[in-house]
Parts: C-alpha cells; sequence; structure tokens
C-alpha cells in the first residue's frame, strides 16, 4: 500500500514491471469500502507525497448511481420530468400487466452505447457520405491498457477515498440567503450541485476569514462540470461575511485599489466571461467585482522601439479601455474592489506599474530624435514606468484557476512572481527565484532543494487536467494540500459523443465544408424542413448548430477561414495575433458564448437575428481553455491530431458542457502514410470516454 501513495512515475523510475503497476493501480485500498473498480480507474494520482506532518489528503466525490449524469443532476432531472408529463398526455393505457420475461432481468443499456445514425443513409446526393473510421465507442476498460495509452501523460493512480455523506443541495445555511437566490436564479430552482461542487461545500465553506489557518486545496473535474461555482462560492461567501463582521482588511496603501480577492485565468477572454459571471452571482450581497483585462498588447519582437513608440503601445487598451478597470485619478480615494479577475501578468503589472519589465522583455529604447511622416523631427518621449495601480495587502483569497496552465513554462514565472509578491506584500517575505523550476518529470537531473512557501493567504488551484509537471509542482511546493477530486477527472463528459473522419485524398478544407454541410442538412430534416446540401449554408427556415473548428497552427485557421467564407460560410477565424482581441472585450465572441458567460445567445434575439450571426468559429487552442460556450456549439471538430491528449480534452469539452449533449468529429487518415499516427490518436482518445 505504501507503495500506491507514491506516483506512478516514482513507482516507474523504480523498473516495476508494467503488469505489477498495472495490478497496483487495481489495489483497493481500504478506504475505498465497497468502492467498483471503475470508481478506481483513471483518476490522476493526486495522492500527495508524505512530508513529515505536514502532508495532504485527497477526497474523490463518490460516484452516483450508474445512470445518474455526472455533471449537471438538475437538466436531467427536467428531461425524466418533460418526458414523464409528455407521457401521462398521451392517449392509451398507462400500466398493463404483463408476465416478466428474460429480457426484464437484463440489465439497461450502458448509456454510451452508440445508436444507430439514421440519417447517414438518407444523406443528399451531393454530400459524399465517406464512412467514419470507426464510429463505435468502445471505453477501454483494461486499467493496464489505459496506462499504456495515456500514462505517458497523466498520472492514473490515486487511493484514499472517502464516501461520508455530501451535500445534495444547494441550501441556505450553509450558502447565505442572497447568495443562493442569485445561484438559483441563474442555473434554474433545481439546481443541485455537481460532485465538486458538493466537495467544495463541504470543505471550503467552513474556511475562516482572517484566520491565520489558511488553507491550500486543489478541485480538479472534468471540463464543463461547474468548477467556477465550486470556487466562486465560497469565496464570494467568505468576502461578504468577512465585510459583515468587519474584519474585512480594508488598509489602502496611498490612493490605488487593494483588491481582497485575486482569480487568475490564462487569456482575457476567460478572465472577462470569470468576472462577468461572478457579477452574476452577487446581485443580492453586492460586492464589488473588476476586471483587470484590457487588449492585448502586442508583443515586442522589434528589439530597437523609440520611447515614443513604447509609451504609446503601452497606451494601447490601457486599463481605462472599455471601463474595466477605473483607476481613480491621482488624490481621489480609490473605490474598494473587493474581487480582481485578471491574467498574472496584467496583475503584475496592475502592482507594478505599466512598462514595469521592458527590460525583461528586452526592449531596448532608443533615446534618439525620429522623423514622422512629413520628414519633420520628433523629440524622443522620455519613457517612464507607470504608476502601481493595485496594492496586495489586503489579498486574503487567491484562486489559480486552469493551473496546470497557470503553472507550465511560458506562464508560471508570472504566476509564481505574484504569488511570492502576494506574500510579501502581506508581510512574510517569500523570495520568488525564476531560476528555481523544477526538472521535467522524465528527466534524469536531481531536483533542486526546495523551499516549501508558506503563502499568507487562502490558495485555491482549480484544473480539468493534471499533467505529470503539475503534480509534480504540488508535491514539491503544496505538500499540505487537499486535493478534491470528481469521479469522472480524465474523462470526457459523458455527455459528448465522439466520432472520427476520415480524409478523402482531396483537398481537407472541402472534406471540412462537406462536413458542416452535412450537420445543418441534418439540423433541417430534424426540424422536418426540407433542405439541400447547397441551400442549406443560406437557407434561414430552421436553426442551424454552431460548430467549433480547432486547428494546431495559426496559418491553417486562416486558410479554413477564407475558403469557408468563398463557399459562402460566414465564420470567425481567431488567432491569438487576431485584430478583434484587441478591442478589449469578448464581442468577437457574442454569437458563440453562453448567455450567462457573457455571449448574445439571448432567446430576445429574433430568429432572423440569430441566423445572422456567424455559425462557425475556427480557432487553435488560445480558445480551448475554460470558456463556457453555447449549448448550441453541438459539435466541436478536431482538425489537426491533438499535440496530447491534455490538449484533446479541453478542447473536446468546449461542447458538451453542464450536461448538453454534444459531438467531437476528429478528422483523420484512415490509410496511407501518417495513418498509424491519426490511429494512435483515436486509440488514446477510447481511454478517455467515460
Ligand atoms: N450545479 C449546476 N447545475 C447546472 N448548471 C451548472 C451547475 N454548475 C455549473 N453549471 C453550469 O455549467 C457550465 C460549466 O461550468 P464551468 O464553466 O464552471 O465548468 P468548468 O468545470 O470550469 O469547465 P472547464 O474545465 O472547461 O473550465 C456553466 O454554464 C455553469 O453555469
Amino acid at each position: 500500500m505504501s507503495l500506491l501513495a507514491s506516483s506512478s512515475r516514482s513507482l516507474k523510475a523504480q523498473h516495476l514491471p508494467a503488469e505489477l503497476l498495472a495490478s497496483l493501480f487495481h489495489t483497493c485500498p481500504p478506504q475505498y469500502g465497497s468502492a467498483s473498480p471503475s470508481r478506481r480507474k483513471l483518476v490522476k494520482s493526486l495522492e500527495p507525497k508524505s512530508k513529515g506532518g505536514s502532508a495532504g489528503r485527497l477526497e474523490v466525490a463518490p460516484r452516483r448511481s450508474r445512470f445518474e449524469r455526472d455533471s449537471v443532476p438538475h437538466t436531467e432531472a427536467k428531461d425524466q420530468f418533460e418526458a414523464r408529463k409528455e407521457w401521462m398526455h398521451t392517449p392509451g393505457p398507462k400500466f398493463t400487466q404483463r408476465r416478466r420475461t428474460q429480457d426484464d432481468r437484463r440489465p439497461p443499456p450502458r448509456r454510451f452505447e452508440r445508436r444507430e445514425d439514421t440519417t447517414r443513409s438518407a444523406l443528399p446526393p451531393s454530400i459524399p457520405d465517406h464512412k467514419p473510421l470507426d464510429t463505435t465507442i468502445t471505453p477501454v476498460k483494461s486499467q493496464k491498457q489505459v496506462q499504456e495509452l495515456i500514462g505517458e501523460e497523466f498520472e492514473l493512480s490515486h487511493k484514499g477515498v472517502s464516501t461520508k455523506q455530501l451535500p445534495t443541495e444547494f441550501t441556505s445555511p450553509p450558502l447565505m440567503d442572497g447568495l443562493l437566490s442569485s445561484l438559483l436564479h441563474v442555473l434554474g430552482p433545481n439546481a443541485q450541485p455537481t460532485p465538486i461542487q458538493a466537495l467544495s461545500l463541504k470543505h471550503l465553506l467552513s474556511t475562516p476569514t482572517g484566520s491565520q489557518e489558511w488553507k491550500q486545496f486543489l478541485l480538479a473535474s472534468e471540463t464543463g462540470s461547474g468548477k467556477s461555482i465550486a470556487y466562486l462560492l465560497p469565496l464570494l461567501q467568505a468576502l461578504k461575511q468577512g465585510e459583515m463582521d468587519g474584519t474585512a482588511s480594508r488598509s489602502s496603501k496611498g490612493h490605488i485599489a487593494s483588491p481582497r480577492a485575486l482569480v487568475l485565468a490564462p487569456t482575457h477572454e476567460l478572465t472577462r466571461q470569470l468576472s462577468i459571471f461572478a457579477k452574476s452571482l452577487i446581485h443580492n450581497i453586492k460586492l464589488r467585482i473588476t476586471c483587470a483585462s484590457r487588449a492585448n498588447v502586442p508583443t515586442h519582437s522589434k528589439r530597437h522601439v523609440t520611447a515614443s513608440k513604447m509609451a504609446s503601445e503601452l497606451e494601447v487598451g490601457g486599463s481605462q479601455e472599455g471601463g474595466e478597470f477605473l483607476v481613480s485619478p491621482q488624490g481621489n480615494s480609490a473605490r474598494p474592489v473587493d474581487l480582481l479577475v485578471g491574467t498574472p501578468s496584467k496583475v503584475l503589472e496592475m502592482v507594478k506599474g505599466r512598462g514595469w519589465d521592458h527590460e525583461r522583455r528586452d526592449i531596448h529604447i532608443e533615446d534618439t530624435w525620429g522623423t514622422d511622416e512629413h520628414g519633420r523631427k520628433i523629440r524622443p518621449k522620455k519613457f517612464t514606468v507607470g504608476p502601481p495601480e493595485i496594492g496586495l495587502e489586503n489579498v486574503e483569497w487567491v484562486i489559480v484557476d486552469e493551473a496546470d496552465v497557470l503553472f507550465d513554462p511560458d506562464f508560471q514565472e508570472s504566476t509564481r512572481m505574484l504569488l511570492a509578491d502576494i506574500a510579501t506584500a502581506r508581510g512574510q517575505t517569500i523570495t520568488f527565484n525564476p531560476e528555481m523550476v523544477l526538472p521535467s518529470p522524465n528527466s534524469t537531473a536531481p531536483a533542486p532543494t526546495i523551499e516549501v512557501p508558506n503563502y499568507p493567504f487562502n490558495l485555491i488551484f482549480t484544473t480539468a487536467t493534471i499533467p505529470s509537471s503539475l503534480a509534480s509542482y504540488l508535491d514539491n511546493y503544496h505538500p499540505s494540500l487537499t486535493r478534491l477530486a470528481s469521479p469522472n477527472l480524465h474523462k470526457l463528459p459523458s455527455s459528448l459523443r465522439t466520432e472520427y473522419e476520415s480524409w478523402t485524398g482531396g483537398r481537407r478544407e472541402k472534406d471540412v465544408e462537406n462536413r458542416i454541410r452535412k450537420v445543418w442538412w441534418e439540423d433541417a430534416i430534424a426540424a422536418g424542413h426540407q433542405a439541400t446540401s447547397e441551400s442549406v449554408t443560406s437557407d434561414t427556415g430552421f436553426e442551424k448548430s454552431k460548430i467549433l473548428i480547432f486547428c494546431n497552427k495559426s496559418a491553417r485557421v486562416e486558410d479554413l477561414g477564407k475558403y469557408l467564407t468563398e463557399r459562402g460560410i460566414p465564420n470567425v477565424a481567431l488567432t491569438s495575433t487576431s485584430e478583434t482581441r484587441q478591442i478589449g472585450n469578448n464581442s468577437h465572441l457574442d454569437a458563440f458564448l453562453r448567455e450567462r458567460a457573457g455571449g448574445l445567445e439571448s432567446s430576445d434575439l429574433s430568429k432572423e437575428d440569430r441566423a445572422k450571426q456567424p455559425h462557425v468559429l475556427i480557432t487553435t487552442s488560445l480558445l480551448s481553455r475554460g470558456l463556457d460556450f453555447a449549448p448550441s456549439i453541438k459539435h466541436v471538430f478536431i482538425m489537426d491530431a491533438p499535440r496530447n491528449m491534455i490538449d484533446f480534452l479541453h478542447r473536446a469539452g468546449r461542447s458538451g458542457r453542464a450536461g448538453e449533449k454534444g459531438k467531437v468529429v476528429i478528422f483523420g487518415k484512415g490509410k496511407g502514410r501518417g495513418a498509424a499516427k491519426d490511429r494512435d490518436v483515436r486509440s488514446r482518445v477510447k481511454a478517455l470516454v467515460a
């Protein structure tokens, strides 16, 4: 059993044979009680390493009965209610007595069993019906096989399941009345907590504000399972409680705002969505939530910029833009901010002043005269670092959303620097050493000696995937972390179906176009509407599904966008450098985001207006993280083979959210050169099917 406590990586390091490893992952620790083998499979190795007496612990929400939806229970309850109502109003006898047959004793079909695709045979002749490669979704059952398929990317063992009673309702108490009523207004009156929310209600609502016992938690659950609410409820309640008790820190250095909580996320789009959603929960409890986001400032690939140019670039989409963050004018006292949502680099910029990192970014400022377009000389503007816009001394809560991204090599420096700055501002100096990065999990280099930081604030990490690098970071830097995990972690949402589509060997853009037309043609048939594969694109007589297409490269996004536009399919093609991202709000995603996440999918829009919205969004992994897309996104197309399964889980997880139905279509080669790679992707996807 002590072997189980080690991560699979360390087990591998001990050169244990694969069979023994697999059998260890099957071993049932006593805490499981009578848990079924499926309860134990494929959850990330969340088992914290023991560090003296400070080892953290793990709790995984118990799986509910087999046919209950894992993600959003109330939707299913509503469906059943509607179905029952319909049945009650159907003429004919309701109860007939008949003999029980052998069939009655058979278990009902598994919920992910593939149903016959009845539309395929009825395709209009102009859409070539090239057969998907392998549409049968047979989840990989054998733990050994799962380990072989995806064990490189995820550590798959865990132990320590508590099956103690978890809350099955949102109730007041423990939630305050005002918060509960806003929550039910947003989610509907019958909403019930998802497994990860039940765990957070149990553990996090009891976290005292202002206490010296600062908590560290990890919330880990599959995409679309409600992690935002899982951390927002305890956070907003603690902020309001602190304000009511008079224990809220309100000190302010000078006249700058000093938030009491930070939510950090990797993209501006996500921070804007999170702050809009958080605001929808505070109508009755009145807190001040602000988004730090702004339009993206172009990164400086050029080495030589004039001081004036740099100053003006730093002004682009400055913090005044879009009214997102209002800095009080000099001399006036700042309005208090309770919660600030932003990317780590934007928050750091607000703390240290705009342009603080120009040296780090290797920007050489030419202090020489320039010329304007008329050849007139321009005096160089003296460049100065801007004044700080916020202070960190009041921060009692930090949420690191999408923690696996914020601690990956691209982001971890900003994230860790910010955490150290908050600690220092709160009187506990923590030295941040950018060199102190962990060697990659597969590296044989000796691990550096790590000083475990003692952060003087509550720290919550959330993630849908735990790559080995994050597991290693948490083990080393946060040994006393409490890990809360949903039983479906590292699985696709159960409401999401997977299909494969083979390239025909012709132009790939054409294959994608055909598949889009097919989706819409099926929509037309389902709505009882006559349409042909040619007319479906311009036909507004029925509601079309929206389609999200992921490519690996920006060039591919742009090419596909142009091609589809030429073929009469309006679309939004978005890459990290797209101009629309500069505008400082999420209007470029209006047609695709869920309404409560800031989208414009409103039922108030007329049918004509909805039909006019673009129905296809093409992008890279940029938009694969955290964004809550509308339920009308019923299809996600994966055009290029995903780089890894973590990427795949996030891309696919933009559909099938909150128990909604969705389908992910993976394009690939059935035969010929490169087919082996695509076959490998397909078999690894099977290991992720719930
Ligand atoms: N208990 C619930 N009942 C019904 N809907 C819910 C519930 N909890 C959350 N939702 C809805 O589910 C959707 C997905 O939630 P959220 O964006 O928090 O998921 P997530 O787990 O953070 O996903 P990701 O890993 O992709 O970031 C949201 O629209 C949210 O409002």
